[in-house]
């Protein structure tokens, strides 16, 4: 799904309306309607009080519309204005209209801190205030609502967005934003529901269809995408029946020293449940027995050190290489590492410390092939990129680093973020389960199995970063957050690929219900 920019959200409204020959107006009632009947759908006419916060742009309009549905259903509504400025948009004042001549209950006009309702935990709050229209500092009683909507406790539905959030930055301060329980957006997810600073704003959300010109839509070129798996079953190569192992590539997975064989064991196994045709493993010497037995299906080429690595060198002609986990920082495992990449043809991965070698010795980033995948986690980006400011300056940073050296970096976390010249790619798959030791190997192992079998390394990384969370949301239900280690998810992979052809279920309707109909 694309995620859209604010300007490009604008012109989606302006163009809609011209050729589906709508008013704005129109589209506002489209817009306030859906809330209404994705609200309606679930309460049934409960009478819990709603409190409908309206401002005096759009955003606020949406609210209009909806407390008006609500008032003609016999919801128990009291609606607000909160009056911040004076300039209310036309279709504000259209639906202030309207909904007067619904009730007699008129909107309560706000403009300060002793015009706030009291509101008790059981209510709802629908969060109409500031829409992707905000462009200035907020007043201080506005934040201060804000505040109150959070004291209150009571669960807050935001309307597009919750309120003080732009689309494109990160609030000075969590005060002056609303916390809300669920965002119904419009047309096209924010990007900050998925960024670690912003994401706590929404808990969750949802995106409501209100008709956008779906040709529109489609031509777009949006600077952020997020990736489901209507995004990846297009990239997904089928097998074609008389392949054998020749055909699925050799994959190389370079690490390990003293203590860390396991990482290798991990990345290699991951590569082979990836679908590789064949998987070596280079590692310390010390490494040869705990891999040839732990992983019968994985061959093994020593180094002709003991406990690190001192010499990258093989005899094999591998598809693609992953390099980097376990192997430490040393001078000489620095040196085996430049060394490797100055002979290197194949296409690669880097990770762990072989990032932390990169950003040693920045030089080395220059012999990088072009389109080598990175998979960094916060704090080795940091390393390679510098600090940053909040995490938009990241993904800038980021996307400036990967035009510079001409790589693909995923940035590794709770909604891991490939980014890819000028253009991030947002994954929807994954839980805090992976946050345990390893996980990051079997990501490793995946993007340079899947590279091996001949997907493009962009593809390869968004499909991987995809499937290995998809891996872990399948065994969520048997293993929770606690107890999910790395080697679960290894062996969920293969569900993650089953599921990708799996039908959703069918709502079941009785025999009763057929004859009704
Ligand atoms: N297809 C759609 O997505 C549709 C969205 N709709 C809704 O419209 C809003 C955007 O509306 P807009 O009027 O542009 O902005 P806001 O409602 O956010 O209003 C803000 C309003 O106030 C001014 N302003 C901005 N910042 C401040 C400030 N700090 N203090 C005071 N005033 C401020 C600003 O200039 C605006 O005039 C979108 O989010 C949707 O909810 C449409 O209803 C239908 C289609
Ligand atoms: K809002």
């Amino acid at each position: 799904m694309k995620i859209l920019s604010k300007e490009q959200i604008y012109e989606g409204d302006k163009l809609t309306a011209q050729r589906q020959n709508i008013s704005s107006t129109e589209l506002m009632e489209r817009a306030g309607t859906q809330i209404f009947n994705w609200m309606h759908m679930r309460m049934q006419g409960a009478q819990v009080p709603i409190h409908v916060f309206c401002g005096i742009g759009n955003n606020g309009g949406d609210g209009l519309v909806l407390a008006r549905h609500l008032v003609n259903h016999g919801y128990n509504v009291h609606t607000y204005v909160v009056n911040y400025s004076d300039k209310r948009s036309k279709d504000f004042l259209v639906n202030y209209d309207r909904i007067k001549q619904v009730t007699k209950e008129w909107p309560t006009l706000m403009a300060c801190e002793e015009d706030f309702p009291t509101i008790t935990p059981e209510a709802i709050i629908v969060d109409a205030v500031f829409g992707i229209g905000l462009n200035r500092p907020i007043a201080d009683w506005v934040k201060k609502l804000f505040q109150h909507f959070r004291a209150s406790k009571a669960f807050t539905l935001a309307i597009d967005i919750p309120s003080g959030l732009q689309t494109d930055s990160v609030p000075e301060s969590e005060n002056d934003v609303v916390w809300a329980g669920y965002t119904l957006s419009f047309q096209s997810p924010k990007l900050i529901f998925f960024l670690p600073e912003t994401s706590k704003y929404s808990v969750q959300w949802e995106v409501l269809d209100i008709g956008i010109d779906l040709e529109y839509i489609y031509k777009l070129n949006t600077e952020a995408e997020l990736i489901g798996k209507q995004e990846v079953l297009p990239i997904y190569k089928p097998r074609k029946r008389f392949s054998h192992k020749g055909s699925f590539g050799h994959a190389l997975i370079v690490g390990g020293s003293y203590g860390k064989i396991g990482s290798v064991t991990l990345s290699s196994k991951a590569a082979l449940v990836s679908g590789v045709g064949l998987v070596s493993a280079y590692v310390p010497k010390c490494g040869y027995v705990p891999l040839q037995v732990a992983l019968p299906e994985a061959m093994v080429i020593t180094d002709e050190n003991e406990k690190f690595i001192s010499n990258i060198s093989f005899d094999i002609t591998p598809s693609a290489i992953g390099v980097g986990i376990g192997i430490g920082t040393q001078d000489e495992t620095l040196l085996a590492f430049e060394n490797f990449l100055k002979e290197n043809k194949a296409p690669l991965v880097v990770d762990a410390d072989a990032l932390n070698l990169l950003s040693k010795k920045t030089e080395l980033l220059a012999l990088l092939p072009k389109g080598t995948v990175l998979t960094p986690h916060p704090k080795e980006l940091e390393r390679l990129i510098g600090e940053w400011k909040d995490d938009f300056d990241k993904l800038n940073k980021t996307k400036a680093f990967s035009k510079k050296h001409e790589v693909i970096v995923v940035v590794k976390g709770a909604n891991t973020i490939t980014v890819f010249q000028d253009k991030y790619y947002v994954n929807t798959t994954g839980n805090p389960g992976l946050a345990t030791a390893g996980t990051g190997d079997v990501l490793m192992g995946i993007i340079a199995g899947l590279i091996t079998q001949g997907y493009e390394p962009l593809s390869a990384s968004v499909f991987g970063v995809y499937l290995h969370g998809k891996a872990a949301d399948i065994i969520l239900e048997d293993f929770g957050y606690q107890s999910m280690i790395a080697s679960y998810v290894i062996d969920a992979v293969a569900e993650a690929y089953i599921d990708l052809f799996k039908q959703p279920e069918q709502p079941q309707v009785s025999e009763a219900e057929q004859e009704e109909s």
